[in-house]
């Protein structure tokens, strides 16, 4: 008789649950006796004690499922190999996008990096170059606005025009926030936000998406920058927030289709960076801000731009910096792959448990 792995689980946890409370029937063969039948031991068939079987079939059940993630995670990850590659990244003078290109150059890629300040830039490709791996890689600068649709397109004709070849990797840095209450803000400080964190990043993916298809670019990747701020919000963050959230809609829409182009798309999720930027966003922000921010530690650049490139080598496509992102990045998924089905059920368990605290916020 064949008999089914679900009726093996079945007799575990009903039938044989309810032979071990009443101990007056015989107890059916477990998961693990049958297991053992097929085994050397199997003189210790009906021997063991009736939890000591159900938690070895627990345990089995749970390598099983693990290993079963592993592998499928192995098996269907985009690849992420820097060396050789030319990447592009805007915000790329300071901050993470600076820390994020000194990592890339030390992989061996070539280099574009994208700001508005000439000052900045020259002082960050000096830097980058210092961290190339070889002689031959070449690190290159382009001043210009994010928020500029001509300027958009200039990037990349410079890029072409000086690298001789389109981007494989775009990685969209450039953002800024100043933070304050709803009723502090003008109407136009909603309308400078917007216009860089979202549409600078939107602007940046549709340029280098319809490069990558021209160019026949395999395994391209285009990587957003969100915050745990477009997972979450609260007091402070209203012109912020929600360029972050629009980021998570944009790229979610990418992600689904632009894999017919074999353009893999990512979003990163970073919590405090400790950056100019933070410096700068620190005057205007307001107290309770900064006491609810307390809950945060807080990264350096080159940690977080660590983070980044570890979630890209496992293939995630979103990318978090810390346990308490990762419990808002599983319950908040949407329609998103997980980062592995059975560790990411777990997660969203415990964060599902977790917004009780949360609401009391
Ligand atoms: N710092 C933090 O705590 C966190 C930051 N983030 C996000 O990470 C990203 C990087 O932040 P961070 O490193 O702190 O920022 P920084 O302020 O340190 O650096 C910003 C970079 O973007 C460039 N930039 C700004 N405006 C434009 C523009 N209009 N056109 C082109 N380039 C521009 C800046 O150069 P220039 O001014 O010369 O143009 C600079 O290179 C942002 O998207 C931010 O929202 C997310 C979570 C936390
Ligand atoms: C039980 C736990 C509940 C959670 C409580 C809240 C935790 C606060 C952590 C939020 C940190 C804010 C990061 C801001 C990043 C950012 O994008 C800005 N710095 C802009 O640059």
């Amino acid at each position: 008789m064949r008999v089914g792995f679900m009726e093996i689980e079945s007799q575990l946890f009903s039938t044989y649950f309810l032979c071990f409370v009443s101990k007056k029937v015989r107890m059916p063969l477990s998961l693990v006796d049958h297991i053992l039948k097929l085994t050397p031991y199997s003189g210790m068939v009906g021997q063991l004690h009736p939890w000591q079987s159900a938690l070895i079939s627990l345990a089995v059940v749970l390598v099983a499922t693990v290993t079963a993630q592993v592998i499928y995670r192995r098996a269907t990850r985009p690849p992420f190999r820097p060396a050789g590659k030319l990447c592009l990244i805007t915000g790329g003078s300071t901050g993470l996008g600076k820390a994020l290109a000194v990592s890339m150059a030390a992989s061996g890629a070539d280099v574009v990096i994208v700001a508005r300040r000439q000052a900045e830039l020259a002082v960050a490709v000096k830097e980058i170059e210092a961290k190339k791996l070889n002689a031959s890689q070449i690190v290159l600068a382009v001043s210009a606005d994010v928020t500029s649709k001509t300027d958009i397109v200039r990037i990349f004709d410079e890029t072409k025009a000086k690298m001789n070849r389109d981007p494989d990797y775009v990685f969209a840095c450039a953002g800024a926030s100043f933070p304050k209450m709803f009723l502090d803000h003008t109407m136009e400080d909603f309308e400078f936000l917007s216009n860089l964190n979202y549409l600078g990043q939107a602007y940046i993916a549709h340029q280098a998406a319809k490069r990558m298809v021209e160019s026949k670019i395999k395994d391209g990747k285009i990587v957003f920058v969100s915050s745990v701020l477009g997972l979450m919000s609260f007091a402070g963050w209203s012109t912020y927030s929600p360029t972050k959230y629009a980021v998570r809609g944009l790229a979610d829409t990418l992600r689904n289709e632009l894999q017919r182009y074999t353009i893999n798309v990512h979003i990163f999720f970073p919590g405090t960076i400790f950056t100019p930027g933070f410096e700068i966003e620190n005057q205007t922000k307001p107290h309770v801000t900064k006491v609810i921010e307390g809950a945060s530690e807080g990264q350096t650049p080159e940690e977080c731009a660590r983070s980044l490139t570890k979630g890209l080598e496992a293939g995630y496509y979103a990318i978090t910096t810390d346990f308490l992102t990762e419990l808002l990045r599983t319950v908040g998924r949407g329609v998103g792959p997980t980062n592995g089905f059975f560790s990411d059920w777990i997660l969203s368990s415990v964060g599902w448990a977790s917004h009780f605290t949360w609401t009391t916020l």
